[in-house]
């Protein structure tokens, strides 16, 4: 039984192919979309069901080509009454042409359709001159009484040619055709003369000859140009293609050989709208490459050399494996002293002889059971870890100080766990101070997205006191529940693949780094690689400085025998002894380029475009602003903004300056930063930029969802760019009769006295005006420079303090690219 393709049925029955898949769908046969294919069954029901529509469509059509002639007739008559013939003449033959190609359907058909047409176009002039010859026979004065441009002498010789043409009508059609051209080559000529005015002849003459000749040589180049393209075009179409994979259509039409503009055509033609990057899966490109004759062959897609072939575990070959645990909270909530007490609480008494040593990261033991420290606590080191693409982390311990309550880096690293979907358990330290809160502290986390299991959420949250040691038995008993309800295993019987910890390069011992295993056993002797770092293991020790042979996953272990220093965060990878030095040339190569190419990351100006290409599913945004408030009314105003190709991700929200954690976090979750009257310090704007995140700064909410909006229709037209001049520091205020003054120190750039500037108080936004004065010493001075100290005086402004900054800053116009 042959199949046919839905579309190639509609296409045969002269129907939409919709109406094929409702009769297909009305009889519970599966259809989809145009490229099912269905069996000669299918295609009599859709056939019996859509002829009713067929004929009627095609009669329609047939209706409508009449229609389209007979208005075409109408008009023509009506325009044979208006007077210019030449006009007439042509517009009848255009108009003609312009019914014709809309009543074709098919491109070959169209092509065939206009040779016809050409023909009968042609016998159509022909007629149409008799016709037009016989209408002057009696209205020829009619025609010249509307001709305002020929009265006059034209009018003269246009009765003169009409006589002539009267007596004309007895050599037959082609004297008259003869004539008519005369006729009209004269009226042409008289216009340009009237035209030329007193222009002398001869000069006119010469002119006339170049401008001929100038448009004889174009018309050469023209046609040698269209020829050696078409040539061109002949060799370079391609007869047979291999496809590994999806591509863009523009990947698809250089493949071929062909024009985008051809293969969107093609692919309109089978119901399929798609744009130059977009991407269409191998089934679609084949389907389209086939229609144009073009052989398909399906091939494996080439392999990355520079990545290591990842091996799919068996089930069967996994086994339970040790929590890999990471500590963050905010500031002074006791972060390390927990992990200190952990650490030492957990020493058994023939361990406790061996020196603890500092490698990044340690591993417990507790009741029979293994629990892995990462030992930089810290949301920004554990996400730091993650720009790299490791995912290092279990479990995240979320520590807050009961006496303190959830505080700002509390919140974010909240959200660093999250945006990393690592599961979160709470240790609410402190808990032997008077002030201490805990009820209080789960009610904040609660607010956050966190609800204590008691309270019917799913957080565990354990009370402890790292300086009294209590709660910590509980705390490693939680630890191991999460872990248990995770089933984390890993197969230890394979290569070893693990992430770097920490490297260093040790004078004595060449570069050193801390591999957490995760899968496989690392041994003494394995040839590893890991980023461009690679080497044979030379000897691994752990966290109490004893030597180690062999690593089973999640064993952190320190490694010497690389080449050159790892970054954190790099996949280590134990390979053949011949594939290292290969795999480490090429990454090397392919950091260049990359370099080269800086790496794309979403920016307000360039969403529309990833939008287009698919690229953009979520738009992930940081939202920073001076007040709760303002936080909120842009967290619903950005997360009401509707797009049916994108969803607005508010990855993390809050009050307060921005800093370098929001810029990792944007860094790593693809997020823009949006702040609300606060402003990032130099260090944040320069890791801003090394790390190529959009970070935005408004004064105005409303610009803010303005911008976001419009950059999502593709219509963010930035006139202004904001550039940065210099800051300065404010180290003593005084207060003169006329002003107050800044005595400041400039910290960056430079402070001009025509420059617009921002007070900044601990990173908010507190006055936007101008210089009033810039002075050294008692001079006016236009601009100062950094490391210099100057007295600054604001327009109309006097609430400055000691410690406050001043931005200076200009709005550059950006000229329109065009
Ligand atoms: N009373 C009391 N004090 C504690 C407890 N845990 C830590 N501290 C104290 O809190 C302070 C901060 O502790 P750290 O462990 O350094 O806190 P941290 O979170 O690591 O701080 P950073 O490393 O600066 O982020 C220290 O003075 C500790 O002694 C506790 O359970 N009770």
């Amino acid at each position: 039984m042959s199949k046919k393709r839905i579309y190639e049925v509609a296409k045969e029955l002269g129907v939409k192919n919709q109406q094929v898949i409702d009769v297909l769908q009305k009889h519970n046969i599966e259809a989809k979309n145009n490229f099912n294919a269905i069996d000669e069954k299918a295609i009599d029901i859709v056939k019996k069901a859509l002829k009713g529509n067929d004929k009627p469509k095609a009669k329609a059509e047939q209706n409508g080509h009449q229609d389209k002639g007979g208005h075409g007739a109408q008009n023509n008559r009506a325009q044979d009454t208006r007077a210019n013939e030449d006009r007439n003449h042509d517009n009848r033959n255009n108009g003609g042409k312009q019914n014709h190609r809309k009543q074709s359907e098919k491109q070959e058909a169209r092509h065939n359709d206009r040779h016809e047409k050409r023909d009968n176009n042609r016998d159509g002039n022909r007629k149409h001159d008799n016709a037009k010859n016989e209408g002057r026979h009696g209205n020829g004065h009619d025609n010249n009484r509307g001709n305002d441009s020929n009265r006059g002498n034209d009018s003269n010789r246009n009765e003169r040619n009409d006589r002539r043409n009267k007596r004309g009508d007895n050599h037959g059609d082609d004297r008259r055709g003869k004539n008519d051209n005369r006729n009209d080559r004269r009226n042409r000529k008289d216009k340009k003369n009237k035209r030329d005015g007193n222009r002398p002849q001869s000069l006119l003459s010469t002119s006339l000859a170049k401008s001929k000749n100038k448009v004889k040589q174009r018309n050469e180049q023209n046609r040698q140009h269209k020829e050696e393209e078409k040539r061109r075009a002949e060799a370079a179409i391609a007869t047979a293609i291999e496809l590994d994979g999806p591509l863009t259509v523009k990947e698809l039409a250089d493949k071929m050989g062909r024009e985008v503009s051809e293969i969107i055509k093609k692919l309109m033609f089978l119901g399929v709208m798609a744009t130059i990057n977009q991407e269409i899966d191998v089934d679609t490109a084949t389907i389209v490459a086939e229609d144009f004759g073009v052989e398909v062959t399906e091939v494996e897609p080439a392999e990355d050399p520079t990545e290591i072939k990842e091996i799919e575990d068996a089930p069967e070959t996994l086994q339970p494996r040790p929590p890999v645990v990471t500590i963050m909270g905010h500031v002074d909530h006791g972060k390390t002293s927990l992990l200190d007490v952990i650490r030492q609480t957990n020493v058994t008494a023939h361990e406790a002889g061996g020196i603890t040593q500092h490698i990044g990261a340690y591993m417990v033991r507790y009741k029979g059971n293994k629990i892995t420290f990462l030992d930089t606590p810290g949301h920004e080191a554990f996400t730091a870890m993650r720009l790299r693409g490791a995912q290092s982390t279990d479990i995240a311990v979320l520590v807050v100080a009961a006496d303190d309550g959830v505080m700002p880096q509390t919140i974010e690293a909240i959200n660093h766990a999250k945006s990393a979907n690592v599961p979160v358990l709470v240790a609410i330290n402190k808990m032997d101070k008077p002030g201490a809160n805990p009820d209080h502290v789960k009610q904040q986390l609660a607010e956050h997205g966190l609800l204590p299991e008691e309270w019917g959420g799913d957080t565990i949250m354990v009370p402890v006191s790292a300086k009294k040691r209590q709660g910590i038995d509980d705390l490693l008993e939680n630890i191991l529940l999460v872990a248990e309800v995770m089933e984390l295993k890993a197969n230890p019987n394979r290569h070893a693949q693990g992430v770097v910890i920490e490297a260093k390069l040790d004078k004595g011992r060449g570069p050193v780094c801390t591999v957490l295993v995760q899968k496989g056993t690392l041994r003494v002797g394995d040839t590893i690689i890991a980023g461009t770092a690679f080497g044979k293991v030379r000897a691994m020790t752990n966290e109490r400085g004893e030597k180690v042979k062999a690593a089973r996953p999640s064993m952190p272990v320190e490694v010497l025998g690389l080449s050159d220093v790892p970054q954190a965060g790099e996949i280590m990878d134990a390979v053949d002894d011949n594939e290292a030095r290969t795999i480490a040339e090429k990454r090397i190569e392919k950091q260049r380029v990359s370099e080269m190419q800086k790496t794309h990351k979403v920016t307000l100006d360039d969403i529309f475009n990833q939008i287009q290409q698919g690229e953009l599913k979520d738009l992930n945004i940081i939202i920073k602003a001076d007040v709760q408030g303002s936080v909120e009314a842009l967290r619903q105003s950005l997360e009401a903004i509707k797009n049916p190709e994108v969803r607005i991700v508010i990855v993390h929200a809050a009050v307060g300056a921005i800093n370098e954690s929001d810029v990792m976090l944007a860094s790593a979750s693809n997020a823009i930063i949006i702040g609300f009257n606060v402003r990032p310090d130099a260090l944040v704007r320069k890791a801003a930029e090394k790390e190529n995140v959009d970070l935005r700064t408004y004064r105005v909410i409303y610009d803010a969802i303005n911008d976001v909006e419009n950059a999502m229709r593709g219509m963010l037209t930035p006139e202004f760019k904001e550039v940065i001049l210099g800051r300065a520091e404010v180290r003593q205020v005084i207060s003169t009769p006329k002003a107050i003054v800044a005595g400041s120190y400039v910290t960056e750039g430079k402070i001009t006295n025509n420059s617009e500037i921002r007070l900044i108080r601990d990173g908010i936004v507190v006055h936007e005006g101008k210089v009033d004065s810039l002075r050294r010493f008692k001079d006016e001075v236009k601009e100062v420079k950094s490391s210099f100290e100057c007295g600054i005086s604001i327009e109309k402004y006097r609430d400055i303090k000691e410690g406050d900054v001043i931005e200076a800053y200009v709005m550059e116009e950006i000229t329109p690219q065009l």
